[in-house]
């Protein structure tokens, strides 16, 4: 966490979640992302943690925009190769020739994790491919741990974060006009 405040990835307002729940804290990764240091420390770190867990990975598969760097670099220091998948009317695809070979030992790497919807999404995605899931792996897990993927988490952060749906804001929130950080629902 002292890597994201450090690079002012922690912010205070009101934002709308990709989930479309509301919360008082946002973690703007792309800020630690813009640091190649910074950002090699965080996943060298992560990727400790993978082959700690899982043992060795061929392939990394991250939810594009923000799984894109983490997944590569974290890659970068499992040996592994790195594509993603993105979104096509609304459901991520691997498109551009990303191909996920057989038998090979795949990784789903996410930036963060709030309610795992988008770790979900993307695991469906790679399981109609050939390739053997081992595992899910993320920076920062908000859910400290409660979002179910159906395959095993490893997480370098993990803690809760209030997140609440739009219906049933405290006043302080309530109080602030929302903004809506993140790529999903994005128009072309
Ligand atoms: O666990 P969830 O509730 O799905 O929330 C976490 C997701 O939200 C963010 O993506 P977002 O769709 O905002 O777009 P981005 O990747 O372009 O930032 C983040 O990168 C995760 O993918
Ligand atoms: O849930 C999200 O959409 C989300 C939360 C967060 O802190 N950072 C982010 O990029 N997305
Ligand atoms: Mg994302």
């Amino acid at each position: 966490m002292a890597e994201f405040r450090e690079a002012g990835a922690l912010l205070e307002g009101h934002f709308i979640l990709t989930s479309g729940l509301r919360s008082p804290l946002f973690i703007q990764k792309m800020f630690v992302f813009m640091d190649p240091v910074r950002t090699e420390r965080v996943c060298r770190a992560l990727a400790e943690k993978v082959q700690a867990t899982f043992g060795d990975i061929d392939l990394v598969v991250s939810p594009a925009v923000g799984g894109i760097i983490p997944g590569y670099e974290t890659a970068r220091h499992l040996g592994a190769k790195a594509v993603f998948v993105e979104r096509e009317g609304g459901q991520f695809v691997l498109r551009r020739g990303f191909e996920i070979p057989a038998g090979a030992r795949v990784l789903m790497v996410e930036d963060i994790i709030t309610t795992g919807l988008s770790s979900r999404e993307c695991l469906l995605t790679i399981k109609s491919h050939p390739g053997q899931v081992v595992g899910a792996a993320c920076l920062i897990d908000r859910s400290a741990g409660k979002a179910d993927l159906g395959v095993p988490l490893v997480a370098l952060a993990s803690f809760e974060v209030p997140a609440y749906p739009a219906d049933q804001l405290p006043p302080e929130l309530a109080a602030i006009p929302p903004v809506k950080p993140g790529s999903r629902s994005l128009g072309a």
